[in-house]
């Protein structure tokens, strides 16, 4: 597996270097039907993912963001669950938080999973059997592990998408520090210690969650749905999922859950 996560970070930084052509000219931005923006940056690192996959792995299915505009396909067993560039707005607003995002699926769970900033060169992986870390530009890699929560602790939010629910555990601790950026890089964050947890209650679809959860559980880390507190799983109608909170240990979401007045998981 150790070798699959290599061949697929090598594919992220193809499909980076590709997003990159797009930085610095007009990008040719549409409106999906969802109102989200669509670019030939995340065209364009798609075909490079899906033509590398294909290439290297032609036994298994792919399921891309940018391949689902008729949403009509279900996904099940083993196949590659890949968003090209997730953080399309701040790509265009040239924030430097966006992503490549490849993960394996099995039986709707992550098996493993890659994550590339193409901006800043670096990235992160993780799976099953393989160690989660982070890659620095050089090459250089740190084995990355999720962190006990710290007093006061520390939030990560989404920096254009964030609902009443993230205002309410704002509230409920307020002497917390809360960082905001786009993208998968939140999950990131959470997985090697540099924040305790990410509310989400703006929709994710799958492809948002899939490399980062991989990754995340190879750290130590939990995603579970939000407010009920369960396992997230893979391969739903229209692949959205449901609100979520992203945490360094799995107990701290039910002092997060207490504190802003849920219901504790029974
Ligand atoms: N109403 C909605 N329904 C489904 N997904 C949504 C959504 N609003 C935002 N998203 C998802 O949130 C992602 C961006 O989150 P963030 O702002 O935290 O970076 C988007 O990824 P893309 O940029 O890949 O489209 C998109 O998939
Ligand atoms: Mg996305």
């Amino acid at each position: 597996m150790e070798h699959t996560l290599n061949q697929l970070l090598d594919i992220s930084k193809l499909a980076g270097a590709e997003i990159l052509k797009f930085y610095d000219q007009d990008p040719g931005t549409v409106l999906k039907d969802d109102a989200s923006p669509l670019t030939l940056a995340d065209l364009a690192a798609h075909r490079t993912i899906c033509d590398e996959l294909m290439r290297l792995f032609p036994e298994i299915p792919i399921c891309s963001e940018e391949g689902m505009e008729n949403g009509e396909l279900e996904m099940s067993g083993r196949y590659w669950l890949v968003d090209p560039l997730d953080g399309t707005k701040e790509f265009l607003k040239k924030t430097g938080s966006f992503t490549v995002n490849i993960a394996l699926i099995e039986n709707g769970l992550p098996i493993c999973g890659v994550i590339y900033a193409p901006a800043t060169g670096i990235g992160y992986l993780g799976g099953k059997d393989v160690e989660a870390c982070r890659i620095e530009p050089d090459g250089t890699r740190t084995k990355i592990q999720s962190s006990a929560p710290a007093e006061p602790p520390r939030f990560v939010a989404s920096r254009d998408h964030a609902g009443p629910e993230v205002k309410r555990l704002l509230a409920a601790f307020p002497t917390s520090q809360s960082l905001s950026i786009g993208s998968s890089l939140k999950f990131c964050l959470v997985a090697e210690g540099s924040a305790d947890a990410y509310l989400r209650d703006v929709p994710t679809m799958e492809w948002d969650t899939g490399a980062a959860h991989a990754i995340l559980h190879a750290a130590g880390g939990h995603l579970l749905t939000w407010p009920d507190l369960k396992p997230l799983t893979y391969g739903k109608a229209d692949f959205r999922n449901p609100s979520l909170i992203t945490l360094g240990t799995e107990s701290f979401a039910q002092t997060i859950a207490t504190a802003v007045g849920e219901s504790p998981k029974v």
